[in-house]
């Protein structure tokens, strides 16, 4: 890839004093409510998408530069990726923004009411570093869909990508509407003290709960988009190969440095043996000269996180398996699988967003999930191997997490269309595509109430309260439960005789379907013996 070569240099720290005059400019455009026009919000869209297209190459070079990502996952995840979604949202952004009319109760009917989609102003996107493009630009396209303006706070980590970043919003945006505020923790620090309309955070879950603090000094509502330690249940009744194959892709995305990558699995003694070794064939087939020759294979993103893996690697009381070769000079991590005894090894006690996975051997299905309730019970994803639909949906009904995927990993994460984010530990709210532009509207609820001819019906709510005004509204509003003090349901006698003893829409069909045959069937034998 030639352009991989090219190199860019970090961009300057904006000066702190700049911040809050940036946002005052953003405010100023939001409140001229040049925004609200869906034509603007498309048009910005379009430009988007020409400026990522315009610097795909650069796009793959700057991930290349901060993270030795091949151009092949730089497209796939971050810059064919995004023009993808771009494209689906202008499809769709006029369905949209459309006010929907919601079916009220009947005194709230005659107001017509619907839901309007307004923007919600100026928005806060803080990026992280392991998918610099995809998690500033992904969640920017639900928020100029929904008509917001923005500022961008890049993850300084991946320099050169934010180069490009910077770059690409700069040349192709509105500038009154959308800026990149570039820095480390002072700059962010000083973002956090103004007063956005929503913030959108994605890293760990320590400076999550720092940008929720902040936020809730000035009831700023946020999306939090953490990590967690993401299992495997691969079962007994799994399709191994396909397991194998599966889990090594998801853990050698990224070398790791994926907040969906597997964190470790689980599987019986029976298939042990066999999942190990096909884990190494698969590497080997996916890298045929090694891991650290291939230009596939990334780099950790710089030496404090080269170390703090390494030092995992180094702490683990497991044994390792598979890989546990490291080289400081190319912050080279070998992908390495490690035997753990129990929850208790280092590996074990944090997310390691990197290319190490360890495993412990559990044979009953109810023990591993509870070894999965108790290491972390709100992960960002979860996944699971087996060929039997009811045994997956056993383990999806006994755990929580932010997704999950059945038979391979990264996939539920992988779709721009899908809604992405975690639960407790791992976060909160979610986007993408209509969820995104959902995540950054406020649902108004509109009532356009009928007019003076409609007093007649409203004059039993005005004083004084008569009890004749109650008794009216008693006999005409008030609704009778269906449902008994012990909390079942209960069925009218007319209700069950018209629904052939009851049950649900599907088995009353079928009993309706059944009885008709029945009589055609029976008036049929009538008929021919006269
Ligand atoms: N759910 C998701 O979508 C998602 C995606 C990627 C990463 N992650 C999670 O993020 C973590 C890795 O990212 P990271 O946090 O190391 O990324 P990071 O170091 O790039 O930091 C993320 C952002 O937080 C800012 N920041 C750092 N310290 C701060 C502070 N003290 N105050 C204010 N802002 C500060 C950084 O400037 C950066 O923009 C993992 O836990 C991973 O699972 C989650
Ligand atoms: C279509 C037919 C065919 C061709 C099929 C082809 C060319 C398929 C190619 C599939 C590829 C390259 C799929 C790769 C997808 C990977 C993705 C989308 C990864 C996404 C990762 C993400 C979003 C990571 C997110 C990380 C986050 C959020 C946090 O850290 C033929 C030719 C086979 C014929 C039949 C039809």
């Amino acid at each position: 890839m030639s352009s991989a070569h090219k190199t860019f240099s970090a961009p300057p720290a904006t000066p702190i004093s700049d911040i809050s005059a940036t946002l005052t400019r953003l405010r100023t455009t939001f409140q001229s409510h040049k925004t609200r026009s869906v034509e603007w919000r498309k048009q910005q869209l379009r430009k988007l998408w020409w400026g990522l297209h315009d610097n795909e190459s650069d796009i793959a070079a700057s991930l290349w530069q901060d993270l030795r990502k091949s151009e092949h996952e730089a497209l796939q995840s971050d810059g064919i990726w995004l023009k993808n979604a771009i494209i689906d949202a202008l499809g769709d952004i006029d369905t949209w923004v459309k006010e929907v009319p919601v079916s009220a109760d009947l005194l709230s009917k005659a107001g017509s009411p619907t839901i309007r989609k307004e923007p919600l102003g100026v928005v806060l996107i803080i990026g992280a570093y392991n998918y610099p493009f995809q998690l500033t630009i992904g969640p920017l396209l639900g928020a100029i869909a929904a008509g917001n303006c923005v500022i961008i706070k890049p993850s300084e980590i991946s320099q050169a990508s934010c180069a490009v970043l910077t770059k690409i919003i700069t040349d192709y945006l509105d500038p009154d509407a959308f800026a990149v505020v570039n820095g480390a923790i002072p700059e962010t620090t000083e973002l956090l003290e103004q007063k956005f309309d929503k913030i959108c955070y994605t890293g760990n879950g320590v400076v999550g709960r720092i940008v929720a603090t902040a936020a809730a000094k000035h009831l700023t509502p946020t999306i939090l988009e953490l990590g967690g330690l993401n299992p495997v249940i691969v079962t007994k009744n799994a399709d191994i190969k396909t397991a194998a194959r599966r889990i090594c892709w998801g853990k050698a995305l990224n070398a790791g440095q994926v907040c969906l990558s597997p964190d470790y699995f689980i599987v019986p003694s029976s298939k042990e043996a066999e999942l190990v070794s096909l884990l190494a064939s698969s590497w080997r087939k996916f890298y045929p000269n090694g891991l650290k020759a291939s230009p596939d294979y990334p780099r950790i993103v710089n030496d404090r996180h080269f170390q703090r893996i390494k030092k995992l690697i180094e702490s683990t009381s497991g044994e390792i398996k598979i890989g546990g070769q490291t080289d400081e000079s190319e912050k080279f991590i070998d992908l390495t699988v490690v035997k753990v005894k129990d929850e208790n090894d280092p590996l074990m006690k944090e997310e390691i967003f990197g290319p190490v996975l360890p495993y412990i051997v559990i044979d009953d299905l109810d023990d591993a999930i509870a070894f999965v309730n108790r290491v972390s019970d709100t992960p960002l994803a979860l996944y699971t191997f087996t060929t039997d639909k009811k045994e997956a949906d056993y383990i999806l009904g006994r755990t929580r997490s932010g997704g999950a995927t059945v038979n391979d990993t990264i996939w539920h994460g992988a779709s721009h269309k899908l809604a992405f984010g975690g639960v407790g530990e791992s976060g909160m709210g979610n986007y993408r595509d209509k969820f995104g532009f959902d995540a950054f509207s406020h649902h108004r609820t509109t009532v356009r109430q009928a007019g003076g001819w409609f007093e007649a019906v409203l004059d039993a709510r005005y004083p004084p309260y008569l009890p004749s005004k109650l008794s009216q509204y008693r006999m005409l509003l008030e609704k009778k439960p269906s449902f008994s003090r012990d909390g079942k349901a209960r069925v009218s006698w007319f209700g069950w005789l018209l629904s052939l003893g009851g049950g649900d829409k599907k088995t009353v069909v079928v009993k309706y379907v059944a009885t008709i045959l029945g009589m055609v069937y029976f008036l049929r034998i009538l008929f021919l013996s006269q």
